[in-house]
């Protein structure tokens, strides 16, 4: 668009992954059309991040798994990546801390000594609090997710208010329609999110598609077919491995989910 500057965007998809699914990778691609109909954005990266086990969630098979499923799902994609850091660290990281690391990861490195005194530029820097993180010279980074995921922003002891103004405030969130859901109302109920509606993009999809990991998970312990809900690849993985099993369901089935542990100061029995 003539006298706009195109900014650079990376998505970051946050999840279970357990396991991917063709709705998953739809999603990198109808939130890269969407935000780049605006003529405002260039969506140059995606990134799937699986939680890590700490996650506890039921169900829950390991990341070893669940980050190479990932790998074998994007094999074909020529933009959307999987990145282990997130899995591989030993307690449940809160989401805003994984876009940050993501977002730190993506900037050019800082000028060294030789060029300026850098604990007055950092000074300066934290002093500035950029409100819009573009400011190092790197692409933009937005979270990606479904409107079940924003609408648990909702939930009680599940998310920090910080958390929330952080991702919203301070880098974006692009939110695919899931059936059952109503994203604008919920951004509507919300003071904090009604504050930052200019940095929630929520994509419509149309081709409404209620794949969910869940219901593959069931499919597979009945011994029904998942092929074309999941890449091949996939299906031949969780069939040489014997994943997704009445047992594997159970696992963390008596254990709080980590944030709701965090949060709220439950324990485990
Ligand atoms: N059919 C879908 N439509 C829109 N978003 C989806 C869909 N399936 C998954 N997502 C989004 O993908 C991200 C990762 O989700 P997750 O790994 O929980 O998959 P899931 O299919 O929802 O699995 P589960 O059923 O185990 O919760 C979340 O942001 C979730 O909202
Ligand atoms: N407070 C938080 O940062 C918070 C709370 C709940 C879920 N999450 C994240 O949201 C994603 C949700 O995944 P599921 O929908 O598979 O449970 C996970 O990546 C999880 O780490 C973050
Ligand atoms: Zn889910």
């Amino acid at each position: 668009m003539d006298g706009h500057k195109i900014t650079k965007v990376v998505l970051l998809a946050c999840g279970s992954f357990n396991p991917v699914t063709n709705m998953h990778l739809r999603m990198f691609e109808l939130a890269r059309d969407h935000l780049e109909d605006t003529g405002l954005y260039r969506v140059v990266k995606g990134i799937i991040s699986p939680v890590g086990d700490a996650y506890k969630k039921k169900g829950l098979i390991e990341a070893c798994h669940r980050l190479e499923m990932a790998r074998l799902s994007t094999e074909n994609s020529d933009w959307i990546t999987v990145d282990s850091w997130e899995s591989l660290q030993p307690e449940w990281v809160e989401t805003a801390k994984v876009v940050r690391h993501h977002y730190d990861q993506l900037q050019p490195a800082e000028q060294t000594d030789d060029d300026v005194d850098t604990v007055k530029y950092a000074k300066k820097r934290r002093a500035e609090k950029p409100s819009h993180r573009t400011k190092r010279g790197g692409p933009h980074l937005m979270l990606l997710c479904g409107a079940d995921v924003l609408e648990s922003f909702g939930v009680p002891n599940l998310w920090k208010q910080d958390d929330i103004a952080a991702i919203v405030g301070r880098y974006g969130l692009v939110c695919i329609t899931r059936s059952g859901s109503d994203p604008h109302k919920f951004i509507h109920g919300s003071d904090m999110l009604w504050k930052y509606r200019k940095n929630i993009h929520v994509v419509h999809e149309w081709v409404t598609n209620e794949i969910s990991a869940t219901h593959v998970r069931q499919s597979l312990r009945r011994g029904r077919s998942v092929r074309y809900l999941l890449p091949d690849a996939v299906v031949r993985y969780i069939q040489e491995q014997g994943l997704y099993t009445a047992e594997s369901e159970q696992k963390n089935a008596d254990v709080i989910l980590a944030p709701l542990q965090r949060y709220s100061g439950a324990s485990t029995s």
